[in-house]
């Protein structure tokens, strides 16, 4: 009996912008190997990110393909206005913030998003732009402008997003324009919301209120972006579905060397609290403009792999960069790698909260100790697949089987899960027969392979949870 190749686990994210934002190109991305696509708010009409979900639902069906869709909500950052063309700014030069009434009164001038950011900040104070590309101290306060000096040469383009490491700004957790956005994204039926510089639990629940009351059915991911949300981590894991170390933000907030330390501790603790998590940004930054990554590149991705990162999150690479197919593939094979690696194994210290964990924890025992067995999970809310998944199977893959297209979708984003609509029949073994009939059909399961199999209706009338172990025909 040949055993088929084992799917990849690590999951792939891509940035949707100019460069990929084509039914082609999309097309292109989906057969390298992504999985889920970020349209990120910050940057995005809402008739081009209507449009842009048109295209992705069309074209992940047309190649069968598992896609879902992450809004990543811009969240009370503070950006920069957009200019005509960018300022090329030398060291030593000035330019002004000003507010959004103000008219411009320096050569370089650009508006800011937050109006309270000049009550908040200090002569003095020094302002990160775009994620520590150019650096700038403020010189002086004015009623409706920042003097700043350019400390460091760079490009400074439209909507840079500005940070004050260690300045305690009175931002809300949700602003009018994400609102709107928001709007948009249940309107859109996306499958997941990304919530930019959570800092509590409490903005999650916000968050998911706004969802309901919208009638969405969007999955939170909570971005990590600063201190604050370092020292909640562990009520902010609990409140979310997924978490992100979002890199960008996080490297500025922190001290640069703590940055690898904070990332490994937020997956740790994810392992533990039975959460899914992503690493983003900068994973292969120089391939923006260069067709192979460097080494440190793959070594960093190498290592969220190591760690057993749900998902490795692809921005400026796929949605502005010249490669953006060559970074997908370039993920794909060192992912392919790595997991035949090893790993840290963190899901070892997984806390197990109810019989349902238990349960699930003993069909994966058993699945990864006989030779090329794999799990079917039968899932109607996606619960028992996410939950097997953050146990971190160590040799079986899960397949995972829903009547509902919205979790099908979800599961796109849950690692070592490959997921299928199938409906839930009445009679539990044509229900198992179709399910791993179809998994023969695609090639990911061969006759005479052991299978697990894990539900809750597998026993007829006798709703349990059951684990079935047999092999297929
Ligand atoms: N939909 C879009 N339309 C136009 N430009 C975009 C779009 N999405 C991204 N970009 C451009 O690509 C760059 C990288 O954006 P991306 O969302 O991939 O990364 P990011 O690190 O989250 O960016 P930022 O910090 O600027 O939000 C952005 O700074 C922007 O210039
Ligand atoms: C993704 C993102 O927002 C960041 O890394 O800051």
């Amino acid at each position: 009996m040949s055993t088929p190749s084992r799917p990849r686990a690590t999951k792939i994210i891509c940035t949707i912008g100019p460069a990929t934002d084509t039914s082609d190109m999309l097309g292109q991305l989906i057969e390298a190997g992504a999985n889920v696509f970020r349209l990120n708010m910050s940057h995005s009409k809402h008739d081009w990110v209507r449009e842009v979900v048109f295209r992705i639902r069309r074209k992940a069906a047309e190649l069968q393909a598992n896609i879902a869709i992450l809004f990543d909500l811009q969240g009370p950052s503070i950006r920069t206005g957009d200019l005509p063309e960018p300022y090329h700014l030398k060291k030593g030069d000035t330019l002004e913030i000003r507010l959004s009434t103000a008219k411009p009164e320096l050569p370089f001038s650009t508006t800011v998003n937050y109006d309270g950011l000049l009550q908040d900040v200090q002569v003095g104070h020094t302002m990160v732009v775009d994620n520590g590309g150019i650096l700038m101290r403020i010189e002086e306060v004015r009623p409706d402008r920042l003097i700043c000096k350019v400390l460091t040469e760079g490009v400074f383009g439209s909507r840079r997003h500005i940070n004050l490491p260690g300045v305690a700004l009175r931002l809300p957790a949700l602003t009018e324009k994400d609102l709107a956005d928001l709007a948009v994204a249940v309107e859109c039926e996306t499958d997941y919301v990304a919530m930019s510089f959570v800092r509590d639990a409490a903005h999650i629940a916000q968050l998911r209120e706004h969802i309901d009351n919208l009638g969405g059915r969007a999955q939170i991911v909570a971005k990590i972006e600063d201190q604050q949300a370092i020292r909640h981590i562990d009520d902010i894991i609990l409140a979310a579905d997924v978490i992100m170390v979002a890199r960008g933000d996080l490297g500025i907030e922190v001290s640069i060397e703590e940055l690898p330390i904070i990332q490994r501790r937020i997956i740790r603790h994810c392992h533990r609290l039975g959460r899914r998590c992503i690493v983003a940004t900068h994973m292969l930054e120089s391939m923006i403009t260069q067709p192979t990554p460097t080494r440190a590149e793959v070594t960093d991705v190498s290592n969220a792999i190591f760690e057993q990162a749900d998902a490795v999150m692809l921005s400026g690479e796929t949605s502005v960069g010249h490669y953006p197919v060559r970074c997908v593939e370039v993920l794909d094979s060192i992912a392919h790698r790595m997991e035949r690696s090893g790993n840290l194994n963190f899901a070892a210290s997984a806390i197990l909260n109810g019989d349902r964990q238990k349960a699930t924890k003993a069909a994966i025992s058993l699945a990864d100790s006989v030779e090329n067995a794999c799990m079917v999970i039968f899932t109607r809310r996606g619960l028992a697949a996410t939950q097997a998944a953050v146990l971190r199977p160590e040799r079986a893959p899960i397949f995972a089987f829903s009547n509902d297209p919205v979790v099908v979708r979800q599961l796109a984003l849950a690692r070592d899960v490959t997921a299928f609509e199938s409906p839930f029949l009445k009679d539990p073994a044509r229900m198992i027969s179709t399910a791993l009939n179809l998994l023969k059909e695609k090639g990911l399961i061969t006759s005479g392979q052991p299978v697990v199999i894990q539900g809750d209706s597998l026993q007829g009338e006798l709703l349990a949870d059951s684990i079935i172990f047999m092999r297929a025909e």
